[in-house]
């Protein structure tokens, strides 16, 4: 009998795995029988209509809130990325990017985390002097010195300028390729989600609707119509393809 060793690289390791999610506020369910599974080292982004529901899903991805039905099922707690970064101001960089760090070696730790992001000479300045996107960053530091094994990131550089924004996205796919994490990120942009991510998911109805895999590599041959349509944008809107 011949054994076939699969090599652990080539195994497919689940962030999260989501089955049968159920989320209402009230009356209003916002998510129902919505099923998603996440692997390790995956960027997907979730694109949908505002009010779909996707700060709902990634609200409680996070356990930031709690779900009505079906199950999450996360090795480690995610970390989270918001729009704004929400830095503590009363805290230097270091003590924003090692909070929840139970380790010794909390401010070393920091300090690689900030030195990824282009801060590592910036450890006891205070958030108020930094720009939106050096916030942004740090709020990433903060995020991958945890190690997560999902990453979620609600809109975090919708805020920022347009060419601050190209350089976040490829400081993003770095750091990604680097720490592995499966990453769910929500944005409203269509081009940020082609550039960023190895799977494009539409929610709508409470589940996902629509997915597109690209082959890998981060980029995603797909027809920006093709996804402007999915999002209810009809031809005639004036926005070329
Ligand atoms: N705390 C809440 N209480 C009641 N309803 C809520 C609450 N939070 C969200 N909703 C409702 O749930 C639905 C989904 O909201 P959610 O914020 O998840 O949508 P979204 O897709 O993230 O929207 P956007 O793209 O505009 O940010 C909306 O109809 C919203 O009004």
């Amino acid at each position: 009998m011949t054994l076939h060793v699969v090599p652990s690289s080539t195994v497919a390791t689940p962030a999260v795995v989501v089955t049968n999610l159920r989320r209402a506020y009230g009356d209003r369910v916002v998510i129902e029988n919505l099923n998603l599974r996440i692997e390790r080292g995956e960027f997907v982004a979730l694109l949908g209509e505002s009010g779909c529901g996707k700060t709902t899903l990634l609200r409680a991805l996070a356990g930031l809130d709690p779900i009505d039905g079906g199950r999450i099922a996360a090795p480690r707690r995610p970390a989270v990325v918001f729009q704004e970064h929400r830095l503590l101001p009363w805290d230097s960089l270091w003590r924003n990017v090692s909070l929840g760090l139970q380790a010794t070696d909390a401010r070393a730790r920091a300090a690689a985390a900030l030195a990824e992001v282009g801060l590592g000479d910036r450890l006891d300045d205070w958030p108020r002097n930094l720009s939106g996107g050096q916030a942004q960053r740090v709020a990433l530091a903060r995020a991958l010195v945890q190690e997560p094994e999902l990453l979620l990131l609600d809109e975090p550089f919708a805020a920022l300028d347009a060419l601050t924004r190209i350089r976040m996205h490829e400081l993003v796919r770095e750091l990604v390729t680097t720490h592995r994490p499966g990453v769910l990120l929500v944005t409203h942009d269509v081009d940020e989600a082609i550039a960023l991510a190895d799977r494009i998911l539409v929610m709508r109805d409470g589940r996902i609707a629509f997915e597109h895999r690209t082959k890998g590599g981060g980029r995603t041959s797909i027809a920006r119509t093709e996804l402007l349509a999915e999002l209810g944008v009809v031809a005639s809107h004036p926005i070329s393809a």
